[in-house]
């Protein structure tokens, strides 16, 4: 269980995220929504215990947040990582590996084992050879995947991992990520752009906007009513053909669902 305690992050003079409680169950998928700039990788920068609270608790697996901890997979957004180079997806997630997560340095035999175990959950073992600088969006994904999976979390924290992927390959990640959620019991949060994708997937949604947050099934969450008091303006929201779309006067917020 991850639990927020009456968390409130400030940033740059904002209060990102105001005096927000609420509790993850252990094993649940949970999608991470919310316009640009909500405070979704904010969030789990506190989770890793990287980003301090102004007040407030955050506990993960019933301990304080913490930096180092193996309990958590983390997979960043890639715009920021993976930068195109000749070294091959084995050394990467070898450094990774060696890295002080794992606190006792690694036998040579042992390393290789996690690797090639964390790229075989991802169904990529083909990656381990394959220069960075030649992988596909959808490899340098499942790459980063593999890397979050080394030291066997119990939590994983994937940060946009549908960027820049097209609907095929997104819908392949999501179906990955399901099925690593349920062969290695994990508790999942997904930070998404788009809703949509995720729709059949998910158990719960947490939506972020304005420092305010509201997590609950689709139903729940995902309704003009919710949605116009967390934005503080008129929202509205419309299904048709099994998708959800979120209109609004105001520009930002279209990026929370709608992409049509
Ligand atoms: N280094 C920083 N210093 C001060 N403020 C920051 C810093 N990084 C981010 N912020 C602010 O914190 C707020 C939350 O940013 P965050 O990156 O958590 O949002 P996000 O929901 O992940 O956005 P996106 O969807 O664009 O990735 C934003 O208002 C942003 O401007």
């Amino acid at each position: 269980m991850i639990s927020l305690q009456n968390v409130t992050i400030t940033r740059g003079g904002q209060d990102v995220l105001r005096d927000i409680s609420l509790t993850f169950r252990d094993s649940e998928f949970v999608g991470v929504l919310g316009p640009n700039g909500a405070g979704k990788t904010t969030l789990f920068r506190a989770i890793l215990g990287l980003q301090p609270l102004s007040a407030g608790r955050i506990e993960v697996f019933g301990a304080p947040a913490r930096r180092g901890n193996q309990d958590i997979g983390y997979m960043p957004q890639t715009r920021s990582t993976l930068p195109a180079s000749n070294i091959c997806g084995f050394d990467v997630l070898a450094n990774a590996a060696r890295g002080h997560e794992f606190g006792l340095p690694l036998s040579s035999r042992r390393l290789r084992e996690e690797v090639m175990a964390a790229l075989e959950d991802v169904d990529g073992v083909e990656l381990a050879a394959r220069p960075l600088a030649r992988l596909s969006g959808g490899q340098r994904q499942r790459l980063l995947l593999a890397a979050a999976l080394l030291g066997a979390p119990k939590l994983l924290l994937l940060d946009e991992p549908l960027i820049s992927l097209d609907p095929a390959a997104q819908a392949a990640m999501i179906a990955l990520i399901a099925r690593l959620r349920r062969t290695r019991d994990l508790t999942v949060l997904f930070a998404a752009h788009d809703i949509n994708p995720l729709l059949g997937s998910m158990d719960r949604v947490l939506y972020l906007s304005g420092g305010h947050a509201a997590l609950g099934t689709v139903d729940e969450v995902i309704t003009s009513e919710g949605l116009s008091k967390l934005y503080g303006s008129e929202i509205e929201v419309l299904r048709a053909g099994g998708r959800i779309f979120v209109l609004s006067d105001r520009p930002d917020a279209h990026h929370a669902c709608d992409h049509a």
